[in-house]
């Protein structure tokens, strides 16, 4: 059976073949070499440190497949300025076109207008869109493990660490938590919506949250619409959400993001004081 990720897949590949007879990958190599390092999103969002805050990936997300249009963002850049001034820790960039209405110009005119690492958000199956990130500036990448075989998923994390990035590494099943856990993921995220049929089912998180890697930061995805699924993802362990329709549809996302993070501290705070 085709899916809708095999069907956004396809017209990835077929994009991806266009951009690579226009710039060939040398030609990507080299401007990725000459960006300043990679911002270290790991820290970013809580890597290391002890638990306490909740942190806010904040994302620029025209479309999506289950919705359609989402909002009408004229001046991409000027929205993630909002995000990263309501105290986001990560900007994440939809740079798919077809389906999420996004382009890599969205990524440029992000990394010009923030000072914070940016995720660029695509469907990651060929070492050229790492390296093609990392010359647009991304400090780290989207690779989803439904969408990858062991080998690959392997290769794709050791380019991205090699490029001095991060990746987000995405699952949706305790299947696909031990594989991100085997491939060595150090940012691990779980998308609650299910990728066949883009439902939304809140309870997956809390069930992989327990097979986590030690170290690993936890990233609550999709469905975040107010505060109290914030504090859901919270208290079943995550680090931080990844946001992106009720960041776009609102007419205040710094207030909205201050909103999160504080549902999400003290959701954490009573996690801890619950051991
Ligand atoms: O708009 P939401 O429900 O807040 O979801 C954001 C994010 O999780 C979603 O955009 C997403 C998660 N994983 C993806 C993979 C590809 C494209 C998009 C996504």
């Amino acid at each position: 059976m085709s899916t809708v990720l095999d069907e956004i897949i396809a017209g990835v590949r077929e994009d991806l073949a266009a951009r690579e007879r226009l710039v060939p990958a040398a030609e990507v190599a080299r401007a990725a070499a000459a960006r300043p390092a990679a911002l270290d999103a790991w820290a970013a969002l809580g890597g290391g440190a002890p638990a306490g805050d909740l942190r806010v990936i904040a994302e620029v997300k025209r479309r999506s497949p289950s919705k359609g249009a989402l909002a009408d963002i004229a001046d991409p850049a000027a929205l993630a300025a909002q995000y990263e001034r309501g105290g986001a820790s990560v900007i994440s960039v939809l740079t798919e076109q077809r389906r999420f209405g996004g382009s890599i110009e969205d990524l440029d005119a992000v990394r010009a207008a923030v000072s914070i690492p940016v995720l660029r958000k695509d469907f990651t199956v060929e070492e050229y869109q790492i390296t093609e990130a990392r010359a647009h500036g991304a400090d780290l990448v989207l690779l989803i493990v439904a969408a990858l075989d062991d080998a690959r998923l392997a290769g794709l994390l050791a380019l991205t660490h090699e490029l001095g990035m991060n990746a987000l590494v995405e699952t949706h099943t305790e299947e696909e938590v031990d594989r991100a856990a085997a491939a060595g993921a150090r940012i691990v995220g779980v998308n609650v919506r299910n990728l066949k049929t883009l439902e939304i089912h809140r309870d997956v998180f809390g069930a992989l949250a327990g097979r986590m890697p030690e170290g690993a930061v936890i990233v609550g995805e999709s469905g975040v619409r107010g505060p109290d699924d914030v504090a859901h993802f919270a208290r079943h362990g995550a680090g931080a959400v990844l946001v992106g329709e009720a960041l776009v549809t609102d007419g205040d996302p710094r207030a909205r993001i201050e909103e999160f993070k504080s549902a999400g501290a003290a959701a954490i705070a009573e996690r801890l004081s619950a051991h």
